[in-house]
């Protein structure tokens, strides 16, 4: 059985269909790139099936249970857990007690979500910095410690919203370490991302969004020479690189 099953998804904002009608199916350990151009409704997508936003229609399954219209909290406690584009850390908390928010949904005793948030800093590589305030990071470092409290929620699935954005290249390759790291540990992830280094080099299998549409679906070295791909996203993207 899939790990998600998203069946027929649609959400509207007045007369924008931002999300119409689309389904997919992520399995246990699979790693899925979402991609599309600006404006194609992964932000939208996942704010839907992560429960921060409610679906005017369409069902989502975690794990066999219809978990559609459940809000984020509820989601995140099944283990489905987001990251967000714009990282919203708690800016005045220091890094260990930023992951020790997340970590505080599995551990209610404040000891053991501190030894729990040591853990994750360890593993993300940010321990150095878990008395800095999450306000004066990096921005690198900041993405990282998005990731790091989406972790701390011990997730089965987790969805990472643009985690490489405004990354120089060394930080990328850590990012994408980072992340085949989390994946090896058995997490299943869904990815969105513009670098395309980066979906071609991680993902397993790539969906691609237009104008709140599913129009490709497969593995990474056949979606990008789709022509309907190419069209909606990759053409402009290439020539906007001047390539
Ligand atoms: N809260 C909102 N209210 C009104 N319209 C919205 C809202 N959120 C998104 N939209 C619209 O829905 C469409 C899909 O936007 P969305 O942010 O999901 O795209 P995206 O693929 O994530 O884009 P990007 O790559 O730029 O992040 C766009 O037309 C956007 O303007």
């Amino acid at each position: 059985m899939p790990l998600l099953v998203v069946e027929g998804i649609t959400k509207r904002f007045g007369g924008v269909v931002a999300n119409d009608g689309v389904s997919l199916t992520v399995e246990k350990g699979e790693l899925l790139g979402l991609i599309g151009p600006n404006g194609a409704g992964k932000s939208t997508f996942f704010a839907t099936i992560s429960g921060f936003l409610r679906p005017d229609g369409g069902r989502v399954l975690f794990d066999g249970e219809d978990v559609t219209g459940l809000p984020a909290e509820v989601l995140c406690r099944k283990g489905m857990t987001r990251t967000f584009q714009i990282v919203r850390p708690f800016h005045d908390l220091t890094v260990l007690e930023n992951v020790m928010v997340g970590a505080l949904l599995r551990h209610p005793r404040a000891a053991e979500a501190r030894r729990k948030a040591e853990e994750v800093l360890e593993f993300t590589g940010l321990a150095p910095q878990a008395a800095f305030r999450a306000g004066n990071l990096t921005i690198a470092d900041k993405k990282r410690l998005e990731i790091a409290r989406g972790l701390a929620t011990e997730p089965r699935l987790l969805m990472l919203d643009e985690t490489m954005a405004g990354l120089t290249p060394a930080e990328t390759q850590e990012a994408i370490d980072l992340i085949r790291r989390i994946r090896e540990r058995g997490v299943t992830i869904i990815l969105v991302e513009h670098v395309m280094e980066v979906v071609m080099s991680l993902s397993d299998r790539v969906v691609v969004l237009d104008m709140g549409r599913k129009i490709a679906e497969g593995k990474p070295e056949d979606v990008v020479r789709d022509p309907a791909v190419i069209q909606a996203y990759l053409g402009e993207k290439y020539h906007a690189r001047g390539a």
